[in-house]
């Protein structure tokens, strides 16, 4: 009999928990993953593994593929080959959604039904084996909505909200489970500054629990000083992994990442090609 690898198999312990010496699970443990969408490959063989309390910038240029990927990590667009496990359990019913959130990009958070931001919020707390919302759940929708400092919207229809407005509605969506692992995909993407502000106020606080995160960008913009690690997507693979990339040349302000506005440019080649400044 051969002894265990000593790199870890899907779904692998990447860290120790607690410092009680028993390693827990990798937030996100993606092994070549592979989406073809249309008939086209959208998502060409990425690995991503996120060991717990990280938070993951995922960037790339328009139509590289970075929502494709998440919405796979997530199991809402089917693999086409690879893996995926979630906190330990591969992708189906043994992961434990109660504790995921997500918060998709550019969508109106009542769906255009009349519903209030107390119903958006609540329904954060229902997920395949609780189809009833808890008995506490005015309270704690109030809490996440007042952690993103809109408390007082509670009962307001979501269609007369802002677009900030119903971004936080949605982003409290999410905290109200108080996630081990959030997703968000471009939380500040049209959204006014102050909001953008709470968002990373209130990312920092989950991080602070120990959560993963894993967060769209278009620009790192305030979120730089949360992010430990970035990924940067290119025609759907992997072209930089490590430290956030360094603006430079005629896009070296901090008000603009070279990863963005620019669409994905090239049609497909082979093998990465991106070259990327990377702060040391
Ligand atoms: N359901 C689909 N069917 C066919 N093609 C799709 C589908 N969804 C996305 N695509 C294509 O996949 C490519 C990647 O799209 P995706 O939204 O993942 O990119 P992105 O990096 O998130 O872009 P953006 O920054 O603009 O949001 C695009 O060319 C898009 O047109």
């Amino acid at each position: 009999m051969t002894a265990a690898p000593p790199t870890p198999g899907p779904g692998p312990a990447v860290g120790a928990a607690g410092g009680t010496g028993v390693a827990a699970p990798a937030a996100i443990d993606a092994r070549d993953v592979h989406v073809t969408l249309g008939g086209r490959p959208i998502v060409r063989g990425v690995d991503l593994q996120v060991p717990p309390g990280q938070v993951l910038a995922l960037l790339g240029a328009n139509g590289s593929g970075k929502s494709t990927l998440v919405r796979a990590l997530l199991g809402v667009v089917p693999l086409t080959s690879g893996s995926v496990h979630l906190l330990g359990a591969p992708l189906g019913p043994r992961v434990p959604w109660q504790q995921v959130g997500y918060v998709p990009q550019r969508m109106a958070a009542g769906g255009g039904v009349p519903t209030t931001a107390l119903e958006v919020v609540t329904s954060g707390l229902l997920h395949g084996r609780r189809l009833l919302p808890p008995r506490d759940r005015r309270a704690r929708a109030h809490a996440a909505l007042e952690t993103l400092g809109v408390g007082h919207l509670l009962h307001r229809r979501v269609q007369e909200l802002s677009g900030g407005q119903q971004q936080r509605v949605l982003i409290a969506r999410a905290l109200v489970r108080h996630p081990r692992l959030l997703v968000l995909d471009e939380p500040t993407s049209g959204i006014d500054l102050p909001t953008q502000e709470t968002f990373v106020r209130t990312v920092a606080t989950l991080r602070d629990t120990g959560a993963t995160v894993l967060v769209i960008l278009h620009e790192i913009g305030p979120f730089a000083p949360l992010i430990d690690r970035a990924v940067v997507l290119r025609h759907g693979r992997v072209v930089h992994d490590g430290a956030p990339p360094a603006a430079r040349d005629e896009h070296g302000t901090a008000e603009h990442d070279h990863t963005h506005p620019h669409a994905d440019p090239a049609p497909p080649s082979e093998g990465p090609d991106l070259t990327l400044g990377v702060a040391p």
